[in-house]
């Protein structure tokens, strides 16, 4: 069987409250789990039980407090929890792409360039990349006449699916997902789905935070219940 595309070992997370005296705030104890390619994981759980914060430790914003992260990258095994800000930056240009709930808007830069952006810093032709960009868009239903305009002043679900096509057009082996469809209608869901699906195919490993029930039922193999890894619960 082909190894994991990542799998974590004994994570935590404990936060330091430094305007409260530092107290601290332990969220995450002893977090196991895999990601495999070409399947999509979700991870499950009430309001509060560290689902971002998992998926922030993943991507390397937020640092471990315990435990290991370990990412098949470049044919051998990164710890991402150890690994600093050079190997982060890195195993994020080439191996965990992350799509956000989102979008970080650039003043004047035009919504079908920010789409094509992460395309073409990884050297595309800029034509190319620009194309592939406007079948992403076309697809998600963002009005083509939109495409030129800076997103600043798109609405929420505009802003949304610009964020998604940004995140999905780069073939990154890992792909990261923060409720990509909180503001999305349904049509546009289904589209999104439909593009898990084909990352799936695509032998992409995929890991989604989904308030969403039908989005979570279509896109999930497996849930990660993330109770399972509460502070106060004694490891198994
Ligand atoms: N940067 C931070 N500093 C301090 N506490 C934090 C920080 N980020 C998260 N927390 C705390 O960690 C706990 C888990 O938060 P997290 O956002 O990971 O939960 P979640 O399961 O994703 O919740 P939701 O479904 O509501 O988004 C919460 O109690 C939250 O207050």
């Amino acid at each position: 069987m082909q190894a994991p595309a990542l799998t974590a070992s004994g994570l935590g997370k404990t936060f330091t409250m430094h305007l409260r005296d530092g107290i601290e705030l332990p969220v995450i104890a002893n977090a196991r789990f895999s990601l495999h390619f070409g399947t999509c994981a979700v991870l499950g759980g009430p309001s509060g039980a560290g689902k971002s914060s998992i998926l922030k430790m993943l991507y390397g914003n937020y640092g471990a407090s315990a435990g290991r992260i370990v990412v098949r990258h470049r044919g051998g095994d990164v710890d991402l929890a150890t690994a600093g800000p050079r190997t982060i930056l890195e195993l994020r240009r080439e191996t965990i792409g992350y799509v956000s709930q989102f979008l970080r808007v650039v003043p004047r830069v035009g919504a079908l360039d920010i789409v094509a952006e992460p395309l073409v810093e990884r050297g595309a032709d800029h034509a190319q990349a620009q194309r592939r960009a406007g079948e992403l868009l076309a697809r998600l239903n963002l009005p083509e006449w939109l495409w030129a305009l800076p997103p600043a002043t798109f609405s929420g679900g505009e802003q949304q699916r610009v964020n998604i096509a940004r995140g999905f057009i780069t073939d990154h082996p890992i792909l990261l997902l923060d409720e990509p469809t909180a503001s999305l209608d349904a049509a546009n869901r289904n589209v999104v789905v439909e593009m898990i699906a084909e990352k799936k195919r695509a032998g992409t490993a995929l890991l989604g935070i989904f308030h969403d029930t039908e989005v979570r039922n279509a896109a999930a193999d497996v849930i990660i219940d993330v109770t399972g890894f509460s502070p106060t619960k004694k490891a198994a």
